[in-house]
């Protein structure tokens, strides 16, 4: 990885630049597959996946007997980790859950809020470098506690045309039966169109690469709501002289080996921790079977030596990463100081693999700098939350006049007739001539 040392704060900005497509570009091809999977439907969802993914599919939703088959390719020891991770997923989503909370604001006074699930909605799942079956956990679990009714999963097909058996047993487990060979900026504009086969959902949900996200932003336009925007994945590791190289090293490419377009990048206080992390990764780099998109994802990364680990805060809330590993002595102490971040892990012994599979927390988080103004995906994403309040004939007694004055000033004098009318009816009810 390029090291930068001790850079201005006027330079933050270039270092920060995330490895981007030319969106122009990107978004045109896309708004050319939305309009063709609108009005052609299925038909155009096998266009694109013969053209993009390769393969010619007769028919889009995975059968039955492909799930019955995809229950007997997995080990039994991958079941029980699944089975594991999901109790953990389910443990820390399900935690999240609100009791009904109501609040006196003033004397007779009621106002509280009520969760309600999102009927429709459509979950991706990547599978272009990676079967992502962990994505299923993530995004299934918090929708079925969230109560989602109605859940269509789509991800890519392999060259033979099915899902990987992962992806499809993961998905039986959770109870999720519509599940679609569809992937890229396709099944995006199918959940957001609806064809013959796919139905229109009310919310997209899930991680993918530069055509899916970008597609996700799209979707946006027609009424469709998206998590987040959760595109290629990055890490940012602060390490300091306690830090242990080869762990750091190790961090460093597990999200590098995501794709070519992932980054990680390096902060440090010492010159002497950023020159031994580099070189544990040029060793760990020659035994991985992803070395070439890990290489690639390296160039578009970098180790940045910095004054203090307080400055390397700052970097890295200017940076606003996906997830965030404080590989640092007394790491706890620093948690205050961090304003932006998708997810972090602290300490020497929180690989960032444990978030991405089985601790609990979400995967699906924001990216490129998004994490400055979104949060991860959890059981709040699933969910509409709706107010409610009941003003009782004290409450309108009490907050009647303060109403009164303030429709008035804003001039809109059917707005205080709401409230005054209410008023004299119950003021002639207590003289009795009501
Ligand atoms: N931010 C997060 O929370 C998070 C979580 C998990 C994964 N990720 C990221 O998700 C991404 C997964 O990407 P992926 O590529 O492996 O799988 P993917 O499923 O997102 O994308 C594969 C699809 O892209 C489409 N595609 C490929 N080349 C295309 C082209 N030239 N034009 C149009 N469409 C094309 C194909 O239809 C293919 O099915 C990675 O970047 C990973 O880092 C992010
Ligand atoms: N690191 C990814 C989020 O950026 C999630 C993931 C899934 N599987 C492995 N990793
Ligand atoms: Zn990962």
């Amino acid at each position: 990885m390029k090291q930068f040392n001790y850079p201005k704060v006027s330079e933050w900005k270039d270092l920060c630049e995330r490895p981007l497509q030319n969106q122009e570009n990107l978004e045109s091809q896309i708004k050319e597959v939305f309009f063709e999977v609108k009005n052609n439907g299925d038909k155009a969802l096998k266009f694109f996946t013969a053209k993009f993914d390769k393969v010619s599919l007769q028919i889009l939703k995975v059968s039955e007997n492909e799930i019955i088959e995809a229950e007997n390719l997995v080990s039994n020891e991958l079941k029980s980790a699944i089975k594991l991770a999901s109790e953990n997923i389910r443990t820390f989503h399900g935690s999240q859950q609100e009791e009904k909370n109501i609040i006196e604001t003033t004397e007779g006074v009621f106002c509280w809020r009520e969760n309600r699930a999102i009927e429709n909605i459509g979950i991706y799942i990547p599978g272009g470098t990676a079967p992502l079956f962990s994505t299923v956990l993530m995004l299934g679990i918090p929708a079925t506690i969230a109560g989602c009714k109605n859940i269509s999963l789509c991800s890519p097909p392999d060259k033979n045309g099915k899902i990987n058996p992962a992806i499809l047993f993961t998905a039986n487990l959770i109870g999720i039966k519509n599940i679609y060979k569809i992937g890229g900026s396709q099944a995006i504009a199918a959940l957001t169109f609806g064809t013959e086969t796919i139905s229109k959902v009310d919310k997209i949900f899930g991680p993918g690469n530069q055509y899916v996200t970008t597609a996700k932003q799209l979707a946006l336009n027609y009424n469709v709501a998206i998590d987040i925007p959760a595109g290629p994945s990055e890490v940012l590791v602060i390490a300091d002289e306690m830090s242990i190289p080869s762990f750091v090293a190790a961090d460093l490419l597990s999200q590098a080996e995501h794709g070519i377009d992932s980054q990680a990048i390096l902060l440090s206080n010492s010159d002497k921790i950023i020159k031994e992390i580099n070189i544990e990764i040029e060793k760990q780099l020659s035994d991985l079977p992803r070395k070439e998109i890990a290489e690639i994802a390296l160039q578009n990364s970098k180790s940045i030596l910095l004054s203090s680990i307080d400055e390397a805060i700052e970097f890295s809330n200017f940076y606003a990463p996906e997830h965030l590993i404080l590989a640092i002595e007394n790491a706890e102490n620093f948690t205050n100081k961090i304003t932006n971040a998708g997810s972090v892990f602290l300490g020497n012994y929180s690989p960032e693999s444990a978030g991405d599979y089985a601790s609990g927390t979400n995967h699906t988080l924001p990216t490129n700098g998004f994490a400055k103004n979104y949060s991860g995906v959890s059981l709040d994403s699933f969910v509409k939350k709706i107010t409610f309040q009941n003003v009782t004939k004290t409450g309108i007694k009490n907050l009647g006049k303060t109403i009164e004055l303030m429709a008035e000033a804003e001039e809109l004098v059917a707005h205080k007739n709401a409230i005054s009318i209410r008023l004299k009816s119950l003021e002639k009810a207590s003289t009795g001539s009501a």
